[in-house]
């Protein structure tokens, strides 16, 4: 991160052997994410495939463009709102598991909030619960910690990230079984969604037992899609669904920890956002939030927005040049890698004067208006922008104000995060913060 101040918004580093240019200006972010041609991934991604196969996190080409196609409509409004009962039932169980804190010493927020997210996830993706939460010591769980710790070993590690040389780790046996642990649960999950999806009639299906209608699962709209009239076969919506597990845990994790850490730092903030739920709820203070709630939590939305813009949970990003391109005057060769490092960009000063300060009005409408949208970009930009940042941030939204109508959060006055950039942004001294009740 020092390097941006040293060398400016727009540098070149080597890693490994392999030449990348460090974008942290919204004019070349611009020219990279806004690009339809410069869409294939770069070679760190490939760590991945072992798991996610070629998802669309991972795919390029015409793959990539139909899989995205075929998948846009999941993302549908009509289809979240399925979800807000997810991530309410499951924020109440987090709520429950953060009573036990309340009034003692100061926790990390963030080990709660990854199970918490795991099983949003998994119930939103498959329809199925790991009740994580409850059982933090499920294998599956533990072998998707795993997975990800893998992944980032390898980008990092000179020995690891050879395909010759991998095998030869002790991870790479890790990696055998904890594969063997996640498809296997993928596939008996598809297994039997498929089956019952064949058994029953089609009105049954739509309903549960009580005749209201059934929330579908990503999985279940994947099963029912079709190219060229065949439904997708079995690997195709694996990698699908273990793309979703993947991209949508550790990063809504991560958002959301953060964000309870600045409320607890900040308390005129979080006294701010407890005033605006308490006018969302005034008719039903413990009730669940609905679609329009979420909706209407706008200064919970700059606060979260501003959070993401100091600790962006995907911190840097990257595709490699199929062609030789021309950008400002200037000669970019094939096989160059460009990684925009949005941590950066978030502290571009002509952006965002005075960067290290949390200030949740930099996002109110007047102050956002005539912002590039390529200078804000943790959910990244473009064609190949994140397909989850409406799901992320109504489940952001759900569960941290879940947590502000319980509890009061407290800072530990002399902790600064020092953020450990990993695939997703976490903070090596942990997200401490203290508890106490609240009246709402
Ligand atoms: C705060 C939460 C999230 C953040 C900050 C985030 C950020 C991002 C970013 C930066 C990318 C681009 C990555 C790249 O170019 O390599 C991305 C892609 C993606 N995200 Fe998210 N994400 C979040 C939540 C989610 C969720 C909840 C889901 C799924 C339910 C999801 C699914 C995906 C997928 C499938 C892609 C690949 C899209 C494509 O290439 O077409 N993300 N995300």
């Amino acid at each position: 991160m020092g390097f941006q101040k040293q060398y400016g918004n727009l540098f070149k580093i080597m890693l490994g052997n392999r030449p990348r240019l460090v974008i942290c200006d919204p004019k070349a972010a611009e020219f990279l994410l806004g690009s339809t041609s410069i869409l294939e991934k770069s070679y760190e991604y490939k760590f991945l495939h072992s798991w996610l196969g070629t998802g669309l996190l991972t795919s390029s080409g015409g793959k990539w463009k139909r899989q995205r196609k075929l998948i846009t409509p999941t993302f549908h409004f009509q289809i979240l709102e399925q979800f807000i009962g997810v991530f309410d039932s499951q924020s109440d169980i987090l709520v429950k598991k953060l009573n036990k804190e309340v009034d003692q010493k100061a926790f990390d927020i963030y080990p709660y909030i990854t199970l918490c997210a795991l099983d949003i996830i998994c119930e939103a993706a498959m329809g199925t619960s790991v009740n994580a939460q409850n059982n933090s010591e499920s294998e599956y769980v533990k072998n998707v910690k795993e997975m990800c710790r893998i992944v980032v070993d390898r980008s990092f590690s000179p020995i690891k990230m050879f395909d010759v040389l991998y095998p030869l780790s002790k991870d790479y046996k890790i990696e055998q079984n904890a594969l063997k642990v996640l498809h296997g649960y993928t596939n008996y999950v598809i297994k039997k969604r498929k089956e019952e999806l064949i058994s029953k009639s089609s009105t049954t299906e739509k309903h549960d037992d009580t005749g209201a209608k059934k929330r579908l699962a990503f999985l279940d709209l994947l099963l029912q899609c079709q190219v060229d009239g065949k439904p997708l076969p079995q690997e195709v919506i694996r990698e699908e669904v273990d793309t979703f597990m993947f991209e949508g845990h550790d990063t809504t994790t991560s958002g959301i920890s953060f964000a309870l850490y600045h409320l607890s730092k900040y308390p005129e903030v979080q006294e701010k956002a407890v005033n605006e739920l308490r006018s969302i709820f005034a008719d039903n203070k413990d009730g669940s939030p609905t679609y329009q709630d979420l909706q209407n939590m706008k200064y919970l939305e700059m606060v979260i927005k501003e959070s993401l813009r100091l600790y962006p949970p995907v911190p840097a990003y990257a595709r490699v040049l199929e062609e030789t391109v021309k950008y400002d005057g200037s000669i970019l060769p094939k096989g160059l890698t460009l990684m925009v490092l949005s941590h950066g960009l978030h502290r571009n000063t002509n952006v965002f004067p005075d960067p290290e300060k949390f200030d949740p009005e930099r996002f109110s409408p007047e102050n956002s208006a005539g912002r590039s949208p390529y200078a804000y970009v943790p959910f990244s930009a473009g064609p190949r922008n994140c397909i989850g940042q409406r799901f992320a941030m109504l489940e952001m939204k759900s569960t941290i104000s879940k947590v502000l109508r319980n509890f009061e959060l407290l800072p530990v006055p002399e902790h600064e995060p020092i953020a450990s950039v990993e695939a997703i942004v976490k903070s090596a001294n942990g997200l401490p913060v203290y508890l106490t009740k609240r009246q709402f």
